[in-house]
């Protein structure tokens, strides 16, 4: 790249986003990124990257601000980098992820579907169920909080403003204990020490908690036995409180192991109607309210009735599923974590669901078992992880014929990749909604109806 070199001062003007967060200008036909910035937004940009065929920049200051631009009301917004949006208005936040989508389908996907009005949330701070904040020793202290952007150095925060406010005050109580009793933090580059993450959920219907303590030994539990009474006094909604072990030198948070301090192991909530059992290792929405509206939007495309069997691939605790049971014959739950399959049958049974079955394995093998045994679903409904399905899944949910499949995913690219796949196996993609589940953050969820060509 010959025009550009690294500390180059440039005017610049913002005319999009990235699925990354980052705003996005041309120079001279060269495209530059730049972190917390607008559309509309002018700037004097600094270049501090230069690419092969783009560059990264940063704003040393502005000649024109957007009018979709706000102050950040969180101290850490930029060391955190989690909250990509905070510095715009919401509404212009959800008109960039309505955007995110509708490029997607047709750039990736070369799909025109109807495009529903996007379904912005209600509650944009506050709304998460879930948090895990990484501990680690400063100064002989242990401290808890989240990891600085690009790297793995703890800034100690625990006030986020996505997460309920009573998250910060118990993780400051098992934080002062810890500190107390001199129990070690997890030393990642010495591979020492005990605490590595506190991780807690909240039924945000029901208010139960759970918290969960990710350590690299259970068999020290003992360091934590005064820890429980501690925290059943002061947190009343506080129903069960465990170890979770991961000795490995890793980033993924949970290991497999648990051991049970107080209580199953296990929370309730209330979802779509439905009560709701949750355990550390199963997939729970973390946006509750706004997850039952997507579901609700699913039943709606789904189009279900009395005769119907479903077929919910990718179940997690069977959530969507058995929200729509009642209004089907028949309903097949497919998963591969056993403990949310152990949670899909107690909630199916909490719930008076006697239609249900529960099968644990991989989606594209029990759904190639399921077509051989002569399933013939009415409705398929998948829900995959980010990296969306894969070709055995779509091959078999094609040959069992369905009238309608309903995708929902998190991942706007995978989902259109998907669907394109289908639209090769004899699936017209109709209509594709987007809904914000995670406000603040670059993440947008979707959902799509596809429908059998006659
Ligand atoms: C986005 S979650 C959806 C869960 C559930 N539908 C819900 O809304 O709560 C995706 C789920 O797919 C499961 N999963 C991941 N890979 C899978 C596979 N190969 N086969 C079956 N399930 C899988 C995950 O464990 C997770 O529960």
């Amino acid at each position: 790249m010959e025009d550009l070199k690294k500390n180059d001062i440039i005017p610049l003007e913002i005319t999009d986003i990235t699925n990354e967060g980052n705003g996005v200008g041309r120079y001279n036909g060269i495209a530059v990124f730049v972190p917390s910035t607008a559309v509309g937004d002018v700037i004097e940009c600094r270049i501090v990257k230069v690419k092969s065929s783009f560059c990264y920049g940063r704003a040393e200051s502005y000649t024109v601000r957007s009018d979709t631009r706000i102050e950040s009301d969180c101290p850490v917004s930029k060391l955190c980098g989690g909250c990509s949006f905070r510095h715009i208005i919401y509404e212009e936040e959800c008109r960039i992820k309505d955007n995110f989508i509708r490029e997607s389908f047709e750039r990736i996907g070369k799909l025109s579907p109807e495009y529903l009005p996007f379904s912005g949330c209600k509650d944009i701070d506050l709304y998460r169920n879930k948090a895990q904040y990484p501990v680690a020793e400063t100064e002989g202290k242990a401290v808890c909080g989240f990891y600085a952007k690009r790297s793995h150095r703890v800034v100690e925060f625990t006030r986020c403003r996505l997460q309920p406010k009573i998250f910060s005050d118990i993780v400051d109580k098992i934080i002062s204990y810890v500190n107390t009793r001199h129990i070690p933090a997890y030393d990642e580059v010495r591979l020492s020490g005990l605490l590595r993450h506190i991780y807690l959920r909240r039924g945000a219907n029901s208010g139960e908690i759970m918290v969960c303590l990710v350590v690299t030994s259970i068999k020290k539990a003992g360091v934590f036995d005064d820890l429980v009474p501690a925290l059943l006094d002061s947190f009343s909604d506080i129903k069960t409180v465990l170890l979770n072990e991961n000795p490995r030198n890793t980033n993924v948070i949970l290991g497999e192991k648990m051991k049970y301090l107080y209580g199953d192991g296990s929370i309730k909530d209330t979802m779509c109607g439905n009560t709701v059992s949750i355990s550390p290792l199963s997939f729970y929405q973390v946006n509750t309210h706004q997850a039952e509206l997507l579901y609700a939007m699913a039943a709606e495309l789904a189009g279900l009735s009395e005769n119907m069997t479903l077929l919910d691939l990718y179940c997690g605790t069977g959530t969507i599923g058995l929200s729509m049971a009642r209004q089907v014959k028949k309903l097949i739950g497919v998963e591969i974590i056993q403990p949310a399959i152990d949670n899909a049958v107690v909630n199916a049974k909490a719930n008076g669901i006697e239609n249900a079955e529960f099968i644990c394995g991989d989606a594209g093998k029990i759904a190639k078992l399921l077509y051989e045994r002569g399933e013939r679903p009415d409705v398929i409904i998948a829900d995959p992880a980010r990296r969306g399905c894969d070709g055995e899944s779509l091959e078999y949910m094609a040959k069992m014929s369905p009238d309608r499949i309903v995708m929902i995913s998190c991942n706007h690219t995978t989902a259109a990749r998907d669907c394109a796949i289908l639209g090769e196996l004899g699936y017209s993609c109709d209509k594709v909604m987007g809904f914000d589940l995670f406000p603040r953050t670059t993440h947008v969820e979707c959902v799509v109806l596809m429908s059998k060509e006659k």
